[in-house]
């Protein structure tokens, strides 16, 4: 369903992501990882069209989506959280989920409709529906349940989940990972997951993608992962320097 070939980013002189290739099939729930750097959030900004590639390709359901807007990549089908949730404090649950409907749709659906995609969204995220439910005293987990309603919302068909695990404790971690995985497996919903920790996230995960300095170094399944001593050299550095 979505195919990057050959994705490179310059940021002048710089080259934050050096040309990377990976697919990913539909339905599937594919892990980008890789340590702070490694340019697992430029690779995300290029697909969902919060950066213009410098080269490469970006194909959803084989049409080229590179260089197009967020706004645009929203309405083909892409949906993402943001790693920091930024959502209208001032609205409620339901009118945050709601406005994303809206905006997903490109303002082609009625307000109760809208209104309707919003609180399916909510629940999918385990947040409350009732138009009385306010933003300020959610926790770091409930805001990044809102942020994923949010993106939801918007009915993608591929979901771009950026860091959805940070500021979690262990318990609030498997649950953000079960959630993802019923989102697939209830909505078959592709997944594209960014995390620079590994841990949950290899339970759930079918396949996994590790970046370095902007290049793949790794792509196989998360068992593949564990046992792979690139990946451990990236994650935990030269053997001679690791606890026994
Ligand atoms: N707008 C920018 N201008 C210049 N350099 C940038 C810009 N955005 C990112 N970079 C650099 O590109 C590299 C990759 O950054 P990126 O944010 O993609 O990494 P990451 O893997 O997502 O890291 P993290 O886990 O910390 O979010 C870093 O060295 C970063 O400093």
């Amino acid at each position: 369903m979505l195919t990057v070939s050959g994705l490179t980013k310059a940021f002048g002189g710089f080259i934050a992501v050096n040309n990377v290739s990976f697919s990913v099939g539909k339905g599937e729930i594919l892990g980008l990882l890789g340590p702070n750097g490694s340019g697992k959030s430029t690779t995300f900004n290029c697909i969902a069209g919060m950066l213009k590639p410098t080269a490469g390709s970006v194909k959803l359901d084989g049409d080229e989506i590179a260089g197009l807007t967020a706004d645009a990549t929203c309405r083909r089908g892409i949906g993402r959280t943001f790693q920091i949730p930024r959502p209208f404090r001032e609205l409620s649950l339901l009118e945050n989920a709601t406005l994303a409907a809206h905006f997903g749709s490109d303002g082609h659906l009625r307000h109760d409709e809208a209104e309707a995609v919003a609180r399916d969204a909510l629940e999918l995220a385990q947040l409350p529906t009732d138009p009385g439910a306010q933003v300020r005293g959610l926790g770091a987990a409930g805001l990044k349940k809102l942020e994923l309603a949010r993106a939801l919302a918007t009915r993608p068909k591929l979901l771009l989940a950026d860091e959805s695990l940070g500021g979690l404790d262990a318990a609030e971690m498997r649950q953000a990972a079960d959630m993802l995985k019923r989102i697939r497996d209830e909505r078959g919903i592709t997944i594209v997951w960014v995390e620079h920790i590994m841990g949950v996230l290899l339970s759930v995960v079918d396949r996994v993608v590790v970046l370095d300095h902007g290049a793949v170094i790794f792509e196989g399944t998360p068992r593949e992962a564990q046992e792979d001593e690139k990946v451990a050299e990236v994650y935990l550095g030269p053997p001679e320097t690791r606890a026994a």
